[in-house]
């Protein structure tokens, strides 16, 4: 089988299966998610001109002052009359500027005895302080674009819009199986040959900033009924995400377990390092990704392909990890017939890739805070040289 490029692998994932059905649910739950719609103002912003200052409002373009003060407006004033060249409204940040008042003098510059009004600082000029009628956004205009992800910032825009509930798409139902017999809990005791599963806690760690459902289905061991029953435990997940027991060896048994339970396997090995014995299927309507056991090749193939799985059932309109241009700091070795996927730190002078690039390194790993991309068959590259990155933070 040849080794799958790992764009083309992406697109083949994300092709088994269209992103989840939309919910309505309130703007406070919506933090997180993707808009399933495209969301357009139901209302004007600002409502009608407001004043950006605390102070007088005033037309300033006909009278230069002094003023005579005849009212006042406070945010939340509805209804105010006109104002007459000379008079003056007294007014507050967020309040509706009278009608005729084309300025506000702040309360600064201002100087008061009794009603009148003088400008203590230069002439005022037109159209000072007033945050005009539907400047920020009209009724109808379009806010938020389908695909995109819910920040604070669109949160803010969607209310002000008018909005109190928002279209998402549903949180997809991920399911974790760690694979291996050397396998135990973390914290539990070490019995000799045993290793902390670590690969679940981290995936975990690297889904906690997305919405989704997490199970954790524990440590399977490496028997083939014990894994299909696991598999046939976790089908109701939108995801099962199993790690370890990907590869060629006596003992990897995930790719027969996954037949055995009824699962159709859509790709197998990946041109990529690390990384290379990823696998994705179907199995009924649950997706299911392989992830090689190395913690390094689990990283770097959650980044890549799980994570961005979520995003795309989540409704995401750009699911994939996105990338920068770079300087290299340190000298890179040629690649081989894989792309590399280089853990590596950003410095001062530039990216330097961390000490050990084995599937195995943790220690390097926890070191990075980007992956350099590589392609395949790439020369060595020198200090100063253009490299492009993804970055993890
Ligand atoms: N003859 C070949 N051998 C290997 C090949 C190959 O093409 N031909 N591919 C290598 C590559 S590349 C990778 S990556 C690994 C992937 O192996 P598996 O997915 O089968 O993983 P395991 O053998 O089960 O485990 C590998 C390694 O990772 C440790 N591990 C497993 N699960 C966890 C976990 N949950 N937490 C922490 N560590 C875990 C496991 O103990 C092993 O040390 O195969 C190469 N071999
Ligand atoms: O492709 Mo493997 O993930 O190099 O160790």
């Amino acid at each position: 089988m040849s080794l799958l490029p790992v764009a083309e692998a992406q697109a083949r994932l994300f092709a088994l299966a269209r992103p989840l059905p939309a919910e309505t649910v309130a703007v406070g739950a919506a933090v997180g998610r993707w808009l399933a719609d495209d969301v357009a103002a139901l209302r004007d912003q600002p409502w009608t001109d407001l004043s950006a200052m605390d102070g007088y409002a005033v037309r300033a373009a006909e009278h230069p002052g002094p003023w005579r003060i005849v009212g006042e407006s406070a945010a939340g004033s509805a209804t105010l009359s006109p104002l007459a060249p000379g008079d003056a409204c007294r007014i507050f940040t967020g309040a509706p500027v009278p009608p005729g008042a084309d300025s506000i003098l702040i309360q600064e510059n201002a100087a008061v005895d009794g009603d009148r009004l003088t400008a203590s600082a230069d002439p005022l000029p037109a159209a000072r302080h007033v945050r005009r009628h539907a400047s920020d956004f009209a009724c109808g205009a379009p806010l938020l674009r389908r695909g995109s992800r819910l920040g604070p910032a669109q949160i803010a825009l969607a209310v002000l819009g008018g909005r109190g509930e928002l279209p998402v798409g549903r949180r997809p139902r991920v399911a974790l199986l760690s694979t291996g017999n050397e396998l135990v809990p973390p914290g539990a005791p070490m019995p000799p040959g045993a290793l902390p599963s670590s690969n679940a806690p981290m995936l975990a760690a690297m889904l906690a900033g997305l919405p989704c459902e997490l199970t954790d289905l524990g440590i399977i061991p490496d028997d083939l009924d014990a894994m299909v029953a696991a598999f046939e435990s976790a089908a109701q997940a939108d995801i099962i995400v199993s790690t370890g027991g990907a590869s060629v060896g006596d003992h990897d048994l995930v790719r027969p377990a996954f037949a055995k339970a009824g699962g159709a396997l859509d790709f197998w090995k990946i041109r990529m390092r690390p990384g290379k014995p990823l696998m994705a299927g179907t199995l009924g309507d649950a997706l299911f990704l392989g992830l090689p056991g190395n913690p390094v090749s689990a990283f770097v193939t959650g980044t890549l392909f799980m994570a961005p799985l979520v995003r795309h059932l989540g409704g995401a309109a750009n699911p994939l990890p996105p990338t920068a241009d770079a300087i290299l700091a340190s000298p890179l070795p040629a690649t081989g017939d894989r792309d590399d996927y280089l853990r590596a730190w950003r410095g001062a002078d530039g990216v330097v890739s961390v000490t050990s690039q084995d599937s195995a390194a943790t220690a390097a790993m926890a070191m990075a805070d980007c992956l350099i991309l590589r392609p395949a068959a790439s020369p060595p590259a020198s200090p100063g040289d253009r490299v492009a990155i993804l970055p993890l933070t």
